[in-house]
C-alpha cells in the first residue's frame, strides 16, 4: 500500500469502545500539483459479507428484517429494515462467514455459494469492503428457524417474499438497504431464472 500522491499521514486513535474510530491527516497530492493537506475521520469495523437466497422453482428470495438503530436516527420512522442475509466477517473467510450468518439469520444450511461482487459500501469514511454472494434454496435444506444469535441479542424476521414481492419493494422505495438494493438489481440484470419474461 504505497502512493507517491501522500506523505505525512498521521493517524489519531478516536475510540476503540467497540469498533476503531481514527483521525487521519494527511498531505495529498492534487491533480494540479499542488500538496493540501486533508483529515478524514475512518471507520474500521471489517469486512463483510452479504447474499441473495433464491429458489427458481418457487419464484422465492429470502430476506431479513431487523432493526437498525443508524437508520432509527435519520428517517427510518420504526428503524426496522428488510435486508439480505448478511454478517461480518470476524476471523472467517467470506465463503464460511456467509454460509455460517445464513443458517444462524434464516436458518437454511447451504454449501454452495458464487460471489458475484466485491464492493467498498461507503467509501468515503469507512473501511469496510463487502462480499456479495448469491445461492440457490431448496425447502429440504430449512434446519431450523433462524433469527439470528440469542447471546448477541439478534432479533431476526425471516420474510421468504415472492420474488416478483420484492422487486415491488424495491421499486416503490420499501426497500432501503443498499446491499439488498445490488443483489435484486443483480438478479433482475443477470436474470437469474427468477423473473417469467417473455
Ligand atoms: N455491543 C455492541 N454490539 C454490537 C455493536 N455493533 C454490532 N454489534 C453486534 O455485532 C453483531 C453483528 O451481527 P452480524 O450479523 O455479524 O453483522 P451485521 O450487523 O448484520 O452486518 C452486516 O450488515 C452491516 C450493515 O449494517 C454491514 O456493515 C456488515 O458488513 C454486514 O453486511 C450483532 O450481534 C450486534 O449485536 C456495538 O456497537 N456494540
Ligand atoms: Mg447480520
Amino acid at each position: 500500500m504505497a502512493s507517491n500522491r501522500l506523505k505525512n499521514i498521521k493517524s489519531t486513535l478516536l475510540s476503540d469502545n467497540y469498533y476503531i474510530l481514527k483521525k487521519l491527516s494527511f498531505d495529498y497530492l492534487m491533480s494540479n500539483g499542488t500538496w493540501v493537506n486533508q483529515m478524514r475521520e475512518v471507520y474500521d469495523r471489517g469486512d463483510g459479507a452479504g447474499i441473495l437466497l433464491y429458489n427458481t422453482e418457487k419464484q422465492t428470495v429470502i430476506l431479513t428484517k431487523q432493526f437498525r438503530m443508524p437508520t432509527y436516527q435519520n428517517d427510518n420512522e420504526d428503524g426496522f429494515l428488510v435486508e439480505i442475509t448478511a454478517g461480518m466477517l470476524d476471523k472467517d473467510n467470506p465463503e464460511d462467514c456467509i454460509i455460517r450468518e445464513t443458517e444462524e439469520e434464516v436458518g437454511y444450511r447451504i454449501n454452495k455459494v458464487t460471489k458475484v461482487y466485491e464492493a467498498y459500501t461507503s467509501p468515503g469514511v469507512m473501511t469496510e469492503k463487502m462480499h456479495f454472494f448469491i445461492a440457490e434454496y431448496t425447502d429440504d435444506m430449512k434446519v431450523s428457524e433462524g433469527g439470528g444469535v440469542e447471546t448477541e441479542t439478534e432479533d431476526i424476521e425471516v420474510l421468504e417474499l415472492p420474488v416478483e414481492e420484492a422487486i415491488e419493494m424495491l421499486n416503490n422505495g420499501e426497500i432501503q438497504d443498499m446491499r439488498t438494493i445490488v443483489l435484486l438489481q443483480y438478479a433482475i440484470i443477470n436474470n437469474l431464472g427468477l423473473i417469467n419474461r417473455n
